[in-house]
């Protein structure tokens, strides 16, 4: 479904590059991958890393690419529609990766017939190893979204959601590689107070991490049952899973979700 398609990013920043680096790694050629981004000097980095046109108008951009990926800030976007002007994105697959913003404004900042596919995805799509969620739009076609699905597929794992839990999603899977690094860092930080070198902490914190997900994902074990199978009565884990309950770490994590779901509705907000 992707063959043959011109897919334009607007704006070239991080989660843009993720997803153009996943989708040339899953096979898609650079000629059908463009972005328009403002800043000299990042246009220069993406076309000479990843051989894709580049443009300064976000105009240029949507006249030649069928598929539209919206991956500026919440905070710019309605300004860059209006500049874009309905006329501008006629006819377009609309595929947005901006927090908070629902379909609705999208379809009303875009043109009321947009198809709009909303997802959002995370920054480990860099990798191919990304975890999106989508919802349609009201104008989008089944079409729409299996290209879309397509798309965050090929970086990742990607599910289709109803639009009222991408909040959530948001503030789970979105923010999440943030509090997985602040944890990995902290691992890592321990090993240190504990005489390991840096490097050694780091690869056993990062790969701890990696296999533990792997192994729940493989499995399809509870992480409950998993973790009781490391915890020997009277033995090391239980006095460290002990520390962890003393110091609130499941409800601190609770807590960081909540608040980062609580942002994203409030981005969603004119
Ligand atoms: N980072 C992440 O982990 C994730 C981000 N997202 C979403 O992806 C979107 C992008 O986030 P992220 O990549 O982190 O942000 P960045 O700031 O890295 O990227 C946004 C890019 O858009 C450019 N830009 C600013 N104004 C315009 C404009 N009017 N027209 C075209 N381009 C413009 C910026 O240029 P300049 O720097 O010069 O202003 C920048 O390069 C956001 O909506 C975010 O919610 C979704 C999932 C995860
Ligand atoms: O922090 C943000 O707003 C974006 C959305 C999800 C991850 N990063």
């Amino acid at each position: 479904m992707l063959k043959g398609r011109t897919i334009g990013f607007i704006g070239g920043g991080n989660m843009a590059e993720a997803v153009i680096k996943g989708l040339l790694a899953g096979g898609v050629p650079a000629g059908g991958l463009m972005v328009a981004e403002p800043m000299a000097e990042r246009r220069e980095f993406l076309r000479s890393t990843y051989g894709i046109g580049t443009y300064a108008a976000n105009g240029e951009v949507a006249a030649k690419a069928d598929t539209l990926i919206m991956s500026v800030k919440p905070q710019v976007f309605r300004g860059m529609a209006a500049e874009l002007g309905e006329s501008g994105l006629e006819g377009k697959l609309v595929i947005s990766i901006m927090a908070g913003i629902p379909t609705g404004a999208i379809e009303e900042a875009c043109g009321t017939s947009t198809r709009v596919i909303r997802v959002m995805p995370n920054t480990p799509a860099l990798v191919l190893a990304g975890a999106s969620a989508l919802c349609p739009g009201k104008n989008a076609t089944d079409n729409d979204l299996a290209l879309a699905r397509e798309i965050f597929d090929l970086v990742g794992t990607a599910c289709l959601v109803d639009e009222k839990l991408m909040d959530a999603v948001t503030g789970l899977s979105g923010s999440g590689p943030a509090y997985v690094f602040m944890f990995i860092e902290a691992l890592s930080d321990a090993g240190v107070k504990n005489g390991l070198p840096r490097d050694v902490a780091t690869q056993l914190a990062a790969q701890t991490v990696l296999g533990s997900a792997k192994l729940l994902l493989e499995t399809g074990s509870h992480a409950a049952v998993l973790k009781e199978k490391v915890t020997s009565p009277g033995g090391t884990t239980i006095a460290g899973v002990a520390a962890l309950e003393r110091d609130s770490f499941r409800s601190a994590v609770i807590a960081a979700v909540d608040a980062a779901t609580a942002r994203s509705v409030e981005l969603g907000k004119k």
